[in-house]
């Protein structure tokens, strides 16, 4: 089962330029549910109602109903567009999110002759409704690795090989990978996004090295590389140039990383013209990097850098530090995740509408804690205590203020078990001041503070197993923002917060994203609660 947008899956691509003003018209067609769509990496300044996340910024758009999505692109760079209710990124609703520097402003601090966009995804057999349900059973069934990777959608799979009763194929058919067709002695930018749901991913071109000149929307300082891990969240672009032996064809390959694979590599082909894109590759799709060497992985994330020149993070004044330690828990029989003992379950009514009216019942008033439960948890063994509560309160900032923020990994439930997870925040860019191995002590931030290393801005970042994620945003949005990790399943179980800042400041929020919870009752004149 697909979701699909216009009949098509992935969704369109959406190209726009900096400073245009997007405007997107969503009709709900799916017959038995709502739905909503994020639009990942835009920073929604002044109109976070439109961030597309249910119980944060709107209410669900119900079948029938049509919503318009309406807001300015102000970053060039490469984004993408999903779902952002239950698992429904998951089930393919998705698509490719550009913006290019507009005409006057500035321009991009590299060249290329051309560009191909690479949307990157896995995909399941069991559809999201089983494995929603699996997830929330006792006992715990987890979804698994993928049956596919796809790159634009498309991917291989070997039918015969699976007992399923869809598969008729006898194994030997042909598949249509997606074609690049470039020319020699040029240079091309890729435009690589993972909204995948599970996968960490590694790129390689066959015989071609790559520039890496963009991270989530933000230029890095451009460095050289075989290959390029890419967390389910973020985007990069880069570059390559067609100097190799022009009457080959070359693979490029997408596989797992980080978790045991259990899955084909995609494909996609370059095609040197004038060569027939069926022209074989006589060289094989690249050997994806051992899926658990961690210090690969870690050596490639260190040498994502700001751009010289771009604006440093400011200092370290700690407005505000945040310690969030990431653990796999029990509640009533249930495997969830939890944030300093706390696992995320979404509210009915919108944050956004709620803060804005001042509607206090309509989640936990008493701040989450801004650190471990018990400063002396071990995260290198599953926890002692495995039971974690649920909740739905809120990290409240100063407006305008620097927070930092640790992303502390630990052991799962099972020994000897830690685990990667991509934290994606909404509406902010964040500094990745630095990972590191074990459990974060003070004094650590001296690590990430030491001289010549310009900390990139991204809005993803991954935590290593049993290891810690120092980033610094300033709180200029005003919203109400979710911030977690970018894995579907993690979500679903529990695996974020949400942070909201200055919403005293925004005008109205636009009555049409308010028609549900106690927002929906207030304006429909059945409400409790009086307008502030
Ligand atoms: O959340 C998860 O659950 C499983 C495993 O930890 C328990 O089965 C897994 O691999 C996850 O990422």
């Amino acid at each position: 089962m697909v979701m699909a947008i216009n009949g098509g899956f992935p969704g369109p691509n959406i190209t726009a330029k900096v400073g245009d003003t997007v405007e997107v018209e969503l009709s709900n067609n799916l017959n038995t549910e709502g739905v909503v769509i994020h639009w990942h990496g835009i920073r929604q300044f002044t109109t976070p109602w439109y961030d597309g996340t249910a119980s944060v910024s709107q209410c669900v758009i119900n079948p029938g109903q049509t919503f318009l999505y309406k807001f300015k692109v102000d970053k060039a760079g490469t984004y993408f567009y999903h779902g952002h209710y239950g698992m429904q990124r998951e089930a393919g609703l998705y698509g490719s999110l550009i913006v290019e520097e507009g005409d006057q402003g500035q321009k991009e601090p590299f060249q290329y002759d051309g560009e191909f966009s690479l949307l990157l995804s896995d995909w399941w057999h069991q559809t999201v409704y089983q494995q929603e349900v699996g997830l929330s059973s006792d006992p715990f069934q987890w979804i698994n690795e993928p049956q596919s990777l796809l790159i634009n959608g498309r991917g291989q799979y070997n039918c015969s090989l699976a007992s399923l009763p869809e598969c008729s194929l006898g194994g030997g058919e042909q598949w249509a990978p997606n074609v690049l067709k470039v020319l020699p002695n040029k240079t091309y930018r890729l435009r690589i996004a993972s909204t995948t749901s599970l996968a960490s991913l590694n790129l390689a071109i066959g015989g071609h090295n790559v520039t890496v000149v963009e991270a989530d929307g933000n230029y890095v300082q451009p460095f050289s590389t075989t290959d390029v891990d890419i967390y389910s969240g973020e985007t990069y672009s880069v570059l390559f140039t067609t100097n190799q032996n022009p009457d080959e064809n070359y693979w490029i390959s997408v596989g797992v990383r980080g978790r045991l694979p259990q899955t084909p590599q995609a494909l996609a082909l370059v095609n040197y013209l004038p060569n027939h894109a069926s022209k074989f590759p006589t060289s094989p799709p690249p050997v994806t990097p051992q899926w658990d060497d961690y210090n690969r992985s870690k050596a490639f994330s260190n040498r994502i850098q700001g751009l010289e020149g771009t604006t440093p993070p400011p200092p370290a004044d700690y407005d505000r530090r945040i310690m969030l330690l990431n653990t796999q828990n029990t509640i009533d029989g249930l495997t969830v995740w939890a944030i300093n003992n706390v696992s995320l379950s979404f509210p009915p009514t919108p944050y956004l509408g709620a803060l804005k009216y001042g509607i206090k019942a309509a989640f936990d008033q008493t701040p989450p804690p801004d650190t471990f439960p018990d400063c002396r948890y071990d995260i290198m063994s599953p926890p002692a205590n495995p039971n974690a509560t649920t909740g739905n309160a809120i990290y409240t900032l100063d407006f305008n203020s620097t927070v930092d923020v640790i992303l502390q990994n630990a052991n799962t439930l099972q020994p000897n078990d830690s685990e990667i997870h991509p934290w994606h925040m909404h509406g902010h860019n964040f500094w990745v001041l630095g990972y590191g191995d074990g459990k974060f002590q003070r004094g650590d931030e001296k690590l990430f503070e030491k001289a010549g290393r310009r900390p990139p801005l991204k809005n993803t970042a991954v935590i290593f197993p049993f290891g810690w994620t120092a980033l610094r945003f300033v709180a200029d949005n005003p919203g109400a923002w979710p911030f977690h990790c970018h894995i579907e399943p993690h979500l679903h179980m529990g695996m974020g917060v949400v942070i909201a800042e200055g919403v005293e400041f925004l005008a109205d929020v636009p009555r049409e994203t308010l028609s549900c919870g106690l927002t929906g009752m207030m304006f429909s004149g059945n409400g409790e609660e009086g307008h502030n």
